[in-house]
């Protein structure tokens, strides 16, 4: 409405001025591109459209199509999505636009989630409070039309899955400066739940002051203990004087800022909005390659998406050279392995279990080849899940 109003004013000033000579003039191309950008915005919204009425018939179709036993249609399909957005990308490096492939991705990512929403909202738990990075992962993933729901702990988030409260769950499971996360490893030894995706999520800090901040005489800096420790080099250079207080979590620490005046935070992107800050320094952390992964927890086994992972848990017989002999059917079936952790198996005193991610899906024949040759070899294989690989 806006735009067309002034577009309508400034034609009217043109005419008046004798716009036919002036055809050229800056303001007439600036109003002639505008008038352009209000078709193609047209036709968008009419594609968009379109396919939102696609995705209700898709969900149609999967009501009357839902398994006999399990009422419950499932309408979020993570195969499907990074195959679709895969294909954008691949499209979009094929076209002539000037948009990158993973701002591309990210554009199709909110029109999906909103598609989603219109076939079933969905409900999904993550470690909050809100603004953390998990925060950030969670809409990332699901983009912003879903329902994003902070839990306290990570043991939380998994009971609310469990439970059927919230759909699907996003936990933090390892950080590429600070290693893995084991109360996510640990949530999986005394839960079915499986692993049915997984986010990347690079990590800028960013240093956020409020409207009220007296930035002269600051006394406070809040952030959680593990990015005050990513941002130590660069506080020490530009705050070597101001107190450094650890919180349980950056939007913890955001949120703080509200009543006090001489405070500052450290935290991501997501903070700023929610908390209604500024940005006066950003990716402060000492090193620009810091990334965190995810895990999205469900109950449902994902199909092949063409580019999957599968994450087991072995727990292996008490006795050396278990992990040798583990590994081998792995590089006898040309399965790469992504990654291996070791947890202790409790209550179970100097037992251990393994937490192995590899390329493939379960469905795969060298995967499952390699994984049906471990099993006599353990105690127990429990396949924590096949999921398509982080595509944005
Ligand atoms: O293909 C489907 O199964 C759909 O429901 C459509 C769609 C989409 O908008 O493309 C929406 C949600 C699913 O998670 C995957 C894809």
């Amino acid at each position: 409405m806006t735009s067309s109003t002034n577009n309508d004013n400034n034609a009217d000033n043109n005419t008046k001025k004798g716009a036919t000579e002036n055809f050229s003039a800056p303001e007439n191309v600036l109003v002639e591109l505008r008038q352009k950008i209000d078709q193609v915005d047209g036709e968008i919204l009419q594609l968009i459209s379109n396919r939102a009425k696609l995705a209700q018939e898709v969900a149609i179709f999967k009501k009357e199509h839902a398994d006999e036993v399990d009422t419950n249609p499932i309408f979020y399909r993570p195969e499907r999505e990074a195959q679709v957005l895969k294909n954008i990308m691949k499209r979009n490096q094929a076209s002539d636009s000037p948009i990158s492939d993973e701002k591309m991705a990210r554009l199709f990512r909110e029109i999906m989630s909103v598609c989603l929403d219109l076939e079933a909202p969905q409900k999904i738990a993550f470690l909050g409070p809100v603004g953390t990075f998990t925060h950030a992962a969670a809409l990332k993933h699901f983009g912003k039309a879903s329902t994003t729901v902070p839990l306290t702990t990570i043991t939380d988030v998994f009971r609310e899955v469990e439970a059927g409260s919230a759909m699907y769950g996003v936990v933090p499971v390892e950080n590429s400066s600070e290693g893995v996360v084991n109360h996510t490893l640990d949530g999986f030894l005394t839960s079915s739940l499986k692993i049915i995706g997984e986010v990347e999520l690079p990590i800028h800090h960013n240093f956020l002051v409020a409207e009220h901040t007296k930035i002269d005489s600051l006394s406070r800096i809040y952030s959680h203990q593990q990015s005050l420790a990513q941002c130590r080099h660069w506080l020490d250079v530009n705050y070597p004087n101001v107190e450094r207080v650890q919180v349980s979590s950056n939007g913890e620490a955001a949120r703080r800022l509200k009543n006090e005046w001489h405070s500052a935070a450290i935290a991501g992107d997501v903070a700023v909005a929610e908390y209604d800050l500024h940005k006066l320094h950003e990716n402060i952390e000492d090193n620009p390659g810091n990334t965190t992964r995810f895990l999205i927890i469900g109950h449902e086994d994902i199909a092949p998406s063409g580019q999957d992972k599968t994450s087991i848990l072995v727990s292996a017989h008490n006795k050396a050279g278990a992990l040798i002999e583990i590994l081998k059917p792995l590089s006898k079936h040309g399965v790469s392995m992504t990654s291996i952790e070791t947890r202790p198996e409790r209550p179970n005193k100097w037992s251990y279990v393994f937490f192995i991610d590899m390329e493939g899906h379960i469905e795969d024949e060298n995967v499952r080849a390699a994984i049906e040759e471990i099993r006599p070899l353990v105690r127990d294989v429990r396949i924590l899940g096949s999921y398509p690989q982080a595509v944005i």
